[in-house]
């Protein structure tokens, strides 16, 4: 039988780069953000959730159900994951951000060959040229290991994935899949690209 994911959209972070605005819901062309996402996702995966630390009550509208972080303290997207292993009852949990509104439609697909393939216990996704360290896809049973981590006051995810069996996977034949919008101009660019 295949393995039943689930995934978390997160946007619980304070989106300082785009004036403060709560990135998720900043329209590009036409929709939230986070729209744009979760019409990516949603057909991988069997339950989506949103991550989000304010205007919870938007978020609720797209439909699924909304966590804010166990740890109201804006401590980063490791928070986010962490509330979300709590949660998900799946097998294998994708973490993707809410500001990369191209993501791959064979992600999750791709991500769950690539743990096999290696019997790892996790794997990043990789543009070809850098790891995406908020793209992940990974065992629930690792947020005890996650928690310790973020407890110690550490920050940095790609130190915690280091330390365990991580696999990269290679999406490097759909480089733009991850174009990532943190600022009014990029988002500028990004719509333009788009209606092109
Ligand atoms: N749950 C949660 N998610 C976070 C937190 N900080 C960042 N994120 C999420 O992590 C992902 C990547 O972070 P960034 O792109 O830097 O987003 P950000 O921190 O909101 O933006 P900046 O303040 O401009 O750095 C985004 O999806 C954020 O929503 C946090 O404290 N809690
Ligand atoms: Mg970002």
């Amino acid at each position: 039988m295949s393995p039943q994911i689930d995934a978390v959209i997160l946007a619980g972070g304070m989106a300082r780069r785009m004036g403060g605005n709560d990135k998720g819901l900043v329209e590009l062309n036409d929709q939230p953000m986070i729209k744009h996402a979760i019409d990516r996702i949603k057909p991988q995966v069997k339950q989506i959730l949103i991550n989000a630390n304010r205007n919870q009550d938007r978020y609720a509208e797209f439909g699924y159900p909304v966590l804010s972080d166990e740890d109201s303290g804006y401590l980063g997207p490791l928070a986010g994951m962490i509330t979300a292993m709590g949660q998900t009852q799946a097998d294998y949990l994708m973490v993707v951000p809410c500001d990369c509104p191209l993501l791959p439609t064979d992600l999750v697909q791709r991500m769950l060959k690539a743990i096999a393939a290696e019997d790892a216990e996790m794997a990043v996704a990789s543009d070809g040229k850098r790891e995406q360290p908020v793209v992940l896809l990974m065992k629930p049973e690792l947020r005890e290991s996650m928690k310790a981590f973020l407890d110690a006051g550490e920050r940095k995810i790609d130190f915690w994935y280091a330390k365990h069996h991580c696999v990269v996977c290679d999406f490097s034949d759909q480089p733009n899949a991850f174009v990532n919008v943190n600022t009014p101009e990029q988002k500028q660019q990004l719509s333009e690209a788009i209606a092109h």
